[in-house]
């Protein structure tokens, strides 16, 4: 396995005129090539933020993001979306864009325009278009496909750009249970196939428990990242919230209403 990201003593947060907000410190993070892994922790824990930091979006309070052992803001923007793609949840503007022209966006860092794709540039959008499973939807527009099919046309062009890591902020969320696993599915499959490292946030606890290779735990008191099942096993989860409602129970793997 091959270290594609690294973080070194990274403290993340906000600076503004009335002072410093840290929202997260020291942490030591390493994405390794070929694994799943997702991100956790509770609504306003810092997940967003930490996905901002470690692409480059946001400056790092102090500490370092290595991608490929350089610092992630030495990278000029080309060499940066050759090496790393996201995939935020916010809409895209409205467009008469066909799916595959959706896709083909994720060639930019090789080539210009739709127009100037190379034959290699057209396969690439093919394969991407395959291995997220939305080949039948190449010629729809924009307009006519659904959040869920948005979700995968998105994913089809992080492919398309091929780069070692993919970053996606909370990819399921508009997604049914069947599409959740699906999804998760996917991700995996091509983590496996490909040799990339996909990191995403997600509030689908159950899943990643079960389909991850690694999850980072985000709660105020400390981040780990480590295998599921060591996780379960020396208690990660029964901090992630605290509250008298809701329980982690070890044996099932999974979170249980008191
Ligand atoms: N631009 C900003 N300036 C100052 N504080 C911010 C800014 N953006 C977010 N925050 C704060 O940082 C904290 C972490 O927010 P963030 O969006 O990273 O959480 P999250 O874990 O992604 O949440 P969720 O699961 O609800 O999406 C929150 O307290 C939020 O209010």
């Amino acid at each position: 396995m091959k270290n594609i990201l690294k973080t070194s003593n990274l403290n993340i947060g906000y600076k503004s005129k009335k002072g410093v907000t840290t929202i997260a410190k020291d942490l030591n993070l390493n994405l390794g090539s070929g694994k799943l892994i997702t991100l956790i922790g509770a609504n306003g824990i810092g997940k967003s933020t930490l996905l901002r930091t470690i692409t480059g979006i946001q400056k790092p309070l102090s500490g370092n993001v290595y991608l490929n052992e350089k610092e992630v803001s030495h990278y000029k923007p080309l060499e940066l979306a050759q090496n790393l793609s996201l995939v935020l949840t916010e809409k895209l503007p409205p467009s008469n864009l066909s799916v595959f022209e959706l896709v083909a966006l994720g060639r930019q860092p090789y080539t210009n325009w739709v127009d100037s794709l190379s034959k290699e540039d057209v396969e690439k959008v093919h394969e991407a278009m395959k291995l997220a499973q939305i080949e039948h939807l190449a010629s729809k527009k924009h307009f006519e496909i659904s959040d869920g099919q948005l979700q995968k046309v998105l994913i089809a062009r992080a492919l398309a750009q091929d780069t070692p890591l993919i970053i996606l902020d909370e990819p399921t969320t508009h997604l049914d249970l069947l599409h959740k696993v699906s999804l998760f599915k996917l991700l995996k499959k091509l983590t496996q196939e490909t040799e990339k490292c996909i990191l995403f946030s997600t509030h689908d606890i159950d899943l990643a428990i079960q389909l991850s290779d690694e999850m980072i735990i985000m709660t105020p008191e400390s981040i780990v990242q480590d295998q599921p099942c060591n996780l379960i096993s020396n208690g990660s989860f029964n901090n992630l919230f605290k509250d008298e409602h809701i329980i982690f129970d070890a044996e099932k793997g999974k979170f249980i209403v008191n």
